[in-house]
Parts: structure tokens; sequence; C-alpha cells
């Protein structure tokens, strides 16, 4: 059975049903046929993510009859196998999603499950972000090996003793973290979240960073010792946030998995992420943004171009109506570019 078909016998299942003109005439090249194969990465985290998209799914369309229509297919990325180094040093963000790109086009699966963060800025042709799910919690978290007092809100960082060594593999989080505390020493700690939690708990150093989105979604905000306001410690572009890719040419499938786009998360993303695509391609250099909702219709998009050892720190804010998210976010990537000192970019 078809998707077509269960979705023709069921038509008050389309949300927002294609104008005429824009219905197609003949099927996609790869009409996709039940079950959908969803695409994910093994990751705890990402499996995490995967089902609950996937109940989210079959909750909003009853049609399809239950979460017996999807097969996960678990599928190993060379981001994940390479544990040892940076992903800057191993060609970047594109590493995760690579084989994912490729068995969506082959058509050995439907959709996949991503973290957006992790998701490059230009996908392949062919491929589209099907929908884009409600953010969780962007900011960044410390992780301590000890209980700590409540440190002081206005100087979070307190709590890390002089010359504390901090593990983490992210050169955005290290350098704002020099950037404050210059006499901080960091150590490259990979894997992933619970791997992660152990190490400092072993002691393999005295503290780590962490996505709170990533920790609530795995129930394990607690292990959060301190939230850092994005003042102190500014995000990944699209952090916290989920996203679904399909083919392009899958109109019935996208057209279906829109009933879980969340628009206020679309916004955010199109404007992080068009900063970091004017940006990344010239520059190894850690990037950072996040959108914050000023009033309704009006969003803040803020960006931070630094240097690794954080010698250098930049952060700069514009305001935009909704509908020109990604035009802000280009606009303050070229500020960025601009102020910057040259060696910041290739
Ligand atoms: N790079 C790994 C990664 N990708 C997404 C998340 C967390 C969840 C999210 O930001 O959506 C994490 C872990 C982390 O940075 O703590």
């Amino acid at each position: 059975m078809s998707l077509e078909n269960i979705l023709a016998t069921s038509p008050q299942l389309l949300r927002h049903p294609a104008p005429a003109h824009r219905q197609h005439r003949q099927a996609p090249r790869h009409a996709p046929t039940l079950p959908l194969r969803v695409g994910t990465r093994a990751s705890p985290l990402a499996l995490t993510q995967t089902r609950g998209f996937l109940s989210m799914l079959s909750d909003a369309c009853p049609a399809l009859g239950g979460m017996d229509v999807f097969r996960e297919q678990v599928m190993g990325t060379t981001g994940d196998a390479v544990q040892h180094c940076r992903l800057a040093e191993i060609g970047g963000k594109g590493l995760f999603a690579k084989e994912i790109h490729e068995a969506l086009l082959d058509g050995r699966i439907d959709l996949a499950v991503h973290s957006m963060k992790d998701l490059e800025t230009a996908l392949p042709p062919g491929i589209v972000l099907a929908c884009v799910l409600t953010r969780e919690d962007p900011r960044d978290v410390l992780i301590l090996a000890d209980d700590v007092e409540v440190p002081d809100a206005a100087d979070p960082l307190s709590v890390l003793p002089h010359g504390a060594l901090i593990g983490t593999s992210s050169v955005r989080r290290q350098a704002q973290l020099l950037h404050a505390r210059p006499d901080l020493r960091i150590t490259l700690m990979r894997g992933n979240v619970q791997s992660r939690l152990d190490k400092v708990a072993a002691g393999r150093c005295d503290a780590s960073l962490l996505a709170l989105a990533g920790l609530k979604r795995l129930g394990l905000e607690s292990e959060a010792s301190v939230v850092l306001q994005t003042e102190v410690m500014l995000p990944s572009a699209a952090q916290g946030i989920v996203a679904v890719t399909a083919r392009e040419d899958d109109v019935v499938l996208r057209e279906l998995m829109l009933a879980c786009e969340d628009r206020e998360s679309r916004i955010a993303a199109d404007a992080e992420r068009a900063l970091l695509r004017v940006l990344d391609g010239s520059c190894r250099s850690p990037i950072a943004a996040v959108t914050t909702r000023l009033q309704p219709g009006q969003i803040r998009l803020t960006g931070l171009v630094a240097r690794e050892d954080g010698s250098f720190l930049l952060r700069d804010s514009i305001d935009a109506p909704d509908g020109e998210a990604e035009l802000a976010g280009e606009a303050l990537g070229h500020r960025l570019k601009q102020a910057a000192p040259a060696d910041i970019f290739l």
C-alpha cells in the first residue's frame, strides 16, 4: 500500500492541500510505499529525537494507523566513526549527514531526523528540510563533577577554579570560555552525551559543556550544574532544533510532515543558518548565533565570530520582521565579516 493510496482515502489528512495548479501530475520518482523508512544516527539522543518525531507524526496523522508504518534505519556516519579529533579537522558538520543524504537520494530511506545544528547549511540538490520541529532550550550548560553552590548569577563562570581543565571539542565553546577566562585550559573531548557526563564524573577534566536541549530530551537535565545565559555562551546556530529531511520530489510525504512544522522554529533556523552560510564557507573559526523574539512579528538575531584561542571575539545583533529572517541572517553575517580581522577568514 502506498502512502498516496492512504492519503487518497483520507484527504482530511492533508492540512494544507496543495492548490490544484501545484498538484503533481505524475508520480514522484521515489513515491514511498509503506512502511516508511526513517534514517537516524545511532546515538541515544538521535534515537530519542527520531522516536519523538515519529510519535508526533503518527499522532498528527491518525490515518497512518500508528507507529507500525515506520521502520527505523540506524545509520553509521563518518562523523560518528571518527572520535579522536575535531570535526573541523576532518571536514566539518557535513560528515554526520553525508551517508544519510545518500540513502535518501538512493531511495533506501524516505525521511531522516537530524539535530539541525549538525546539519550543513547547503543540503545536496534534491534534499529539503521537510519540517522543522519546536525548539528546545537553545542554551549551553556547564557540567561539573561535584555539586556546586549556585554561583553569582552575573558571573556563572566564577564556579570554575583558576586554571580549571575544560573538556570540549567545540571551538565555539572554547573561544567564548577563553575570551572570558584566559586562565582556563582546554582538553579535547568528543563522544555522546552520556560518555561526556561519565568523563567529567571520572575526573578526566574539571568541567564540560553540553547543550541543555540534549540533556532534557534524554531526561538528564538534572546533570546540568549551571545553565549559561546566551550573554555568557552564545549557542550554535539551530541548537535545540530537530529537523527532518526528505526528497524534494516526495511531495506527498512532505505535505504530510508539515503537520509537525513549527513556524517559530523555522524562522529562527532560517535566520541563524543564513548567518552561518555567509560565514562558514570562508571561515573555520568559531561562529555562534541565536534568535530571540522581541515582540509579535519581530525577531532579534545575535551572532558571534571569534578566534579559537579567545583572543578576539565579536558579537553583534540585528532586529528584523519575521518575514525577513533569512535576509537578517545574511546581513548580520556580512556585517560580522566586515568587522572581524582578516585572519579569521581563509
Ligand atoms: N554536536 C552534538 C550534538 N548535536 C546536538 C546536540 C544537542 C541537541 C541540540 O542541540 O539540538 C549535541 C550535543 C551537545 O552539543 O551537547
